[in-house]
């Protein structure tokens, strides 16, 4: 307690406004007598800005009753009340970590010097003394503190270590145990800004944002993201701890921080091209511990890989998930907050924001019917004749449960000849999926859903709401290895947004344990998802025999079907690969307009691909976040090689367009293979001013380049699969789709304004957000 009066003494002389504020929380001289004493907050604050007089109150009142004081400040921390003592304490803290933070840059920190010099050129102007000095000479210690290092370092000079809040500064970076000149070679600690042990430290630092880690030459704004009040569909939407408390502080935080942010654009809008190259550039350092660079990984999917991939660039990693100076965030979940704290150009971001327009099956299935209608149109042009890939060709035939219309379509063309699969709309691991097959379930299922629409609590509760859904054809004669039925993971990677950099990569082959009955009611016969066979007994034994790698599956079909069925030789690697491609195009091109894009967000999105007997290619959806999990053989020779390359191609890309340098030849590009080169088909500024794509006018839109590179990943050679010849084959597309197809020009033009389908009317709010809003913490790449 007996440093308490050392910390409200701190930053008497210092720096503009802030300083004024702290110290005018402390008055506890006859005006801050007045003060504390009943006077109105908005009175308070107008003496705040009389500096010598309560500078003058602090230290008389702290030299008269120090207990008092040590009462008052710890009276408002418990009753966290608005009021000049805690609103100072909270200025005194943020302004510590801005000018700290500033002092990360020589510039900075001559700027600090500069206006220091200027503010105790303000306080006392005869004198030329700037410290607090009390008419009867007396000083606390914290004051003391700050004289002696007033002697130890010239009396301007502000390094980076010694914090421009007097007292403050050494206080924040080390323990209190002698106190005094801060080493210059001690930074501050993420985490360890101050000492737990003593309560006036505590009392600073628990207001406001829990302790940050400040690295980046630009300081992250915090008001920043309290002012973006944007809600956007489709995420958690996490509360900020204390967020409370500062909101109600805002008016008064967004004054006080108005001189540092001033200060800070000023030096930022001088050295935007150095910070960015720092950032992207500095691969490869030595870790520098508590420093960064930083990266922040939520949840556990693939955390290993992405982890050991960002310490090899020695950065280093994070797990307070507010953190903003990260380089690189990669969660599973996505949080609206931090979109809106997301710093352009300079970091890192897993997930497009809005990437559900494809990765939820109502968001697929509403882009693409768009898209068809678009093309449909464009057709009618007489320069669009290009054959386009049309949606019926690739896509199960689909209905959305959650619009009355199609709904009663469905229930009329059903017959029990068919069987469909109902599936959730934002669900994975085959969760909430049945099978369709009788009339009687079909009539159970029109009574549940109505039921459901006709009950007006179902539609007043966001979370109980039922989960939008879409009945698909259910494809009956799949492709069976071994008897068993199987479908094929691939990734679309969007490496880069601005420009779009888009890219196609090879996965792997999910197969069932067991054998494929179509009418078994048993669904582990059906659903060829890794979730779904972990939940057999047999899994453990099994398990590497429901992961087959792309080799694997080109040398099974060779070796089975390529006479019998006439197929060119290595047809994954080439027919269906290509046909892969090709859809992957489609499908982003169907949402290219729609998604939102900043430079330095990327996603990996995968892609789950069934072939039919008659080696028919069929989407079956695309998912975000997809499960990066190493337990099995396959798994962990593919799976680490795609997080890497999607890593590299989003650094690479990110640096390049930041740069205005050209895109190719891509240095990091192994395996992926491009699909989409918005360099060269869109119109986007490369630096400066608004990031968002411009757009070329519909006829200057060149054909989109489906894919340049057939095969993405050689095969291994197979004794009679000679490798040689696959990348040049082009043998007649029996999957029904042809080589030559490519997207007419007008593919990517739906309108940039258009409607998200996927918010057409349904049982009450948009399902598939409030589901993706709510997926569980424990939701799982599949
Ligand atoms: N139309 C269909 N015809 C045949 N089988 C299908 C069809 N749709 C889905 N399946 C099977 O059901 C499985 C799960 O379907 P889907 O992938 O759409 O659901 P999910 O819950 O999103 O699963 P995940 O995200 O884990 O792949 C597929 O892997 C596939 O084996
Ligand atoms: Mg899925
Ligand atoms: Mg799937």
């Amino acid at each position: 307690m007996s440093s308490l009066p050392r910390a409200m003494s701190v930053s008497p002389e210092l720096t503009p406004q802030k300083g004024h504020l702290l110290r005018s929380t402390e008055n506890a001289s006859p005006d801050s007598e007045r003060c504390l004493g009943g006077t109105s907050p908005s009175k308070n604050v107008s003496n705040f800005s009389e500096p010598c007089v309560a500078k003058r109150c602090v230290w008389g009142k702290l030299q008269q009753n120090t207990d008092v004081v040590i009462f008052l400040a710890i009276f408002f921390r418990f009753k966290r009340i608005s009021c000049p003592l805690y609103r100072g304490v909270i200025s005194c803290r943020s302004f510590y970590l801005t000018s700290r933070h500033r002092g990360h840059t020589r510039r900075g920190r001559k700027r600090l010097t500069r206006h220091r010099r200027d503010a105790k050129m303000a306080l006392h102007p005869q004198t030329g003394r700037s410290y607090g000095h009390h008419k009867d000479g007396s000083e606390p210690q914290a004051e003391a503190t700050a004289q002696d290092m007033g002697k130890h370092s010239s009396l301007g000079r502000v390094g980076p270590d010694v914090c421009p809040i007097r007292g403050l500064g050494s206080q924040a970076r080390r323990p209190r145990r002698g106190v005094g000149t801060t080493s210059p070679s001690r930074g501050p600690r993420p985490g360890t800004l101050m000492p737990a042990t003593r309560s006036r430290t505590r009392f600073i630092h628990c207001r406001g944002q829990p302790p940050r880690t400040h690295v980046s030459s630009k300081r992250p704004k915090r008001s920043r993201i309290h002012r973006c009040h944007t809600r956007v569909p489709g995420w958690t939407h996490e509360k900020q701890m204390g967020s409370s408390i500062e909101e109600g502080l805002r008016p008064e935080l967004s004054r006080l921080d108005q001189d540092a942010d001033l200060l800070e654009e000023e030096e930022a809008a001088r050295l935007p091209v150095t910070s960015f190259e720092g950032l992207f550039l500095e691969g490869n350092k030595q870790p520098n511990p508590g420093q960064g660079p930083f990266f922040y990984i939520g949840g556990t999917n693939g955390a290993s890989i992405i982890s050991s991939y960002c310490e090899s660039k020695g950065w280093q990693r994070t797990q307070d998930s507010r953190c903003e100076d990260y380089k690189l965030k990669w969660c599973e979940i996505k949080c609206r907050d931090n979109y809106c704290s997301f710093r352009e150009g300079q970091q890192l971001l897993f997930q497009l924001p809005n990437n559900k327009l494809l990765t939820t099956k109502i968001g697929l299935l509403s882009a693409l019917r768009e898209h068809a209608r678009t093309l449909s149109k464009a057709r009618l042009l007489p320069s669009t004749q290009a054959k386009v890939l049309k949606m019926e060709e690739f896509f199960p035939e689909t209905y959305r449960l959650d619009i009355r219309d199609e709904r009663q379509a469905f229930f009329t063309l059903f017959d029990e000849t068919q069987i469909w699969i109902c599936k959730p709309t934002a669900s994975n691991q085959g969760k909430g999926i049945f099978l369709i097959r009788s009339h009687e379930e079909v009539a159970a299922l029109q009574a549940k859903t109505q039921s459901i629409e006709d009950d007006p609590i179902y539609r007043k509760m966001p979370f109980r709401a039922p989960q939008a859904r879409v009945v698909q054809r259910y494809v009956q004669n799949p492709l069976l290895l071994d008897g068993k039925k199987f479908d094929v993971r691939s990734y679309l990677l969007i490496a880069c947004a601005v420009p779009y950099m888009v890219f196609f990569g090879h996965g792997y082959a999910r197969l069932t344990l067991s054998l494929y009955d179509p009418h078994s009611s048993d669904l582990s016969g059906h659903l060829t998802n890794q979730f779904m066979q972990k939940k057999s007994p047999l899994y453990m034994l099994l398990k590497e025999s429901t992961v087959w790698s792309m080799e694997h599956l080109n040398r099974y079909i060779n070796d089975k079907f390529r006479k019998t069925k006439g197929l060119p030789r290595d047809w994954v690697f080439t027919t269906f690969t290509k046909r892969m491609q090709q859809i992957m195009a489609h499908c982003f091109l169907a949402v290219k307009s729609k998604l939102e894009c900043k430079l330095g967000y990327f996603d990996l999105i995968g892609c789950d691909f069934l072939i039919d007997e008659n080696f028919k290619v069929w989407l079956l959806e695309m998912n975000s976040n997809p499960a990066l999990h190493t337990n099995c053989e396959v798994l962990k020779e593919v799976i680490p090689g795609v997080v890497m390359e999607t890593l590299d191609l989003a650094l690479e890309t990110c640096q390049k367009s930041l740069h205005s340098q050209k895109m190719m030849p891509l240095l990091s590009q192994r395996h992926f293979v491009l699909l989409y080169n918005g360099e060269t088909t869109d119109l986007w500024p490369r630096m400066g001013g608004s990031r968002h794509l411009t757009r070329l006018p519909p006829s200057a839109l060149s054909s989109v380049r489906a894919a340049d590179r057939t095969g993405a990943r050689k095969p291994v050679p197979s004794r009679d699969a000679p490798t040689s010849g696959f990348r040049k084959s082009r043998q007649p597309d029996s999957s029904g789709g042809s080589g030559a197809e490519s997207e007419p020009s007008l593919c990517s033009g739906s309108p940039v304004n258009s409607r998200d389908t996927a918010g057409e009317s349904s049982l009450g709010p948009p399902e598939e957000e409030r589901e993706e809003e709510h997926r569980s913490a424990s939701h799982r790449g599949s």
